[in-house]
């Protein structure tokens, strides 16, 4: 069995990586780490959670420790949470180096030229991948699954995957109404707020995450032992991602698609690409049935409260899409306008007061 040392790994990463409780390479890391050490290009595909990162992040960290010159490394991501968690790999395993780093995002949301590959992921890592079937009650089946794993686990933690933003935001209204400690994930969200709500979800302060695609790739939270994919993806090489959020570095999880009859050629896909066939879940009709009317109201009523605010996804995508294709920075552009809001916000106030000094002064003045 290979060990980094054999691999050529240096002492101090060696040390670095155990203190990460990483004491032997993954198979990815054994292929990866000599090829890229000799200088060699290097493409690694392997399957979701098996360490790909630290795969590159070693040797390019051993490298830069022997010829620390200049700019050293371009890693090219697909989201930005996926760059602020690569930098955090670089830094913990660079620390000794003193390790500078720079994260540059731009407004466009995905690069297109970005092409993500993942082998077909192994049934043996994923304990349990399911499908239900649910006719028009997809939500009180949500609601029921999350409380049973509430009830049968005492430290639990689940992601949930919609498909869109609108969606998204609806269902953790939905969830927080039945006192489930959801946090969001979507792309209408505030940069600062994303990262601020995935924090709070990998600190176990919420236990439950739902999310857009956005969080579907690379993420790396090991405690998510549960994915439900509230809408079925579209794409088989999606469901690889989406699913790989749990069962990370050899643990155990569950991934629980929801499949209306619209969608059994997408399960085809996925079961082909996979190359396993989903397990149809077992859940009590009964107890779905004594909470439908409860979720279907509330979700009602999350829906008119969102539709209330300023949440147009639609007519804020193309909002945005406009501003690129001026050229402009959507997120820059909002930040300036807030600005200028509160700038003008203040001249109002300082003329406001001296108004009322001048007409103090008058009134002075005419006594
Ligand atoms: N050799 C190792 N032994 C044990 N754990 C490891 C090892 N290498 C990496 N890990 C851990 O495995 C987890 C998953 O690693 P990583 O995020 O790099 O997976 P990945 O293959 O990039 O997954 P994805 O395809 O989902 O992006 C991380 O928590 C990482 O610290």
């Amino acid at each position: 069995m290979a060990t980094f040392e054999s691999l050529g790994l240096c002492e101090w990463l060696i040390q670095q990586c155990k203190q990460m409780g990483i004491s032997r390479p993954t198979p990815v890391q054994e292929k990866c780490i000599p090829a890229i050490l000799e200088g060699r290009d290097c493409m690694g595909c392997a399957k979701t959670g098996s360490g790909k990162t630290a795969a590159f992040v070693l040797p390019v960290l051993q490298k830069l420790s022997e010829d620390p010159y200049g700019v050293f490394c371009l890693v090219l991501t697909p989201t930005r949470e996926l760059a602020y968690q690569i930098a955090e790999q670089f830094r913990a395993l660079g620390k000794p180096l003193g390790l500078k780093d720079c994260i540059i995002s731009i407004a466009m949301n995905r690069p297109f030229f970005w092409e993500h590959k993942s082998e077909v992921q192994t049934v043996e890592e994923l304990d349990q991948r399911f499908i239900l079937t649910p006719e028009k009650v997809k939500d009180a089946y949500l609601v029921h699954l999350i409380q049973k794993f509430q009830d049968e686990h005492d430290d639990w933690s689940i992601m949930i995957f919609t498909n869109t933003c609108k969606n998204c935001q609806i269902l953790a209204m939905m969830l927080r109404e039945f006192n489930f400690p959801t946090i969001s994930l979507h792309s209408m969200m505030k940069q600062r707020q994303r990262f601020a709500n995935l924090a709070k979800f990998k600190s176990n302060v919420f236990k439950i995450l739902i999310a857009t695609d956005v969080a579907a790739r690379g993420l790396d939270i090991p405690t998510v032992q549960v994915v439900i994919n509230h809408n079925t993806p579209g794409l088989p090489k999606i469901y690889i991602h989406r699913v790989g959020r749990t069962a990370r570095a050899g643990r155990n999880g569950v991934a629980i698609t929801l499949v209306t009859q619209y969608d059994i050629h997408l399960i085809s896909a996925i079961e082909e690409q996979i190359q396993a066939k989903l397990s149809e879940f077992p859940v009590e009709e009964k107890e779905v049935l004594k909470i439908l009317t409860q979720v279907n109201v509330t979700r009602r009523q999350c829906e008119i409260r969102l539709e209330s605010t300023d949440f147009d996804e639609k007519k804020k995508i193309n909002k945005r899409k406009q501003m690129i294709l001026e050229g402009k920075d959507p997120d820059l552009e909002e930040k300036r306008k807030h600005e200028q809001e509160k700038i003008r916000r203040q001249k109002k106030k300082q003329n406001r007061k001296e108004a009322k000094k001048r007409s103090a002064k008058t009134t002075a003045v005419d006594s």
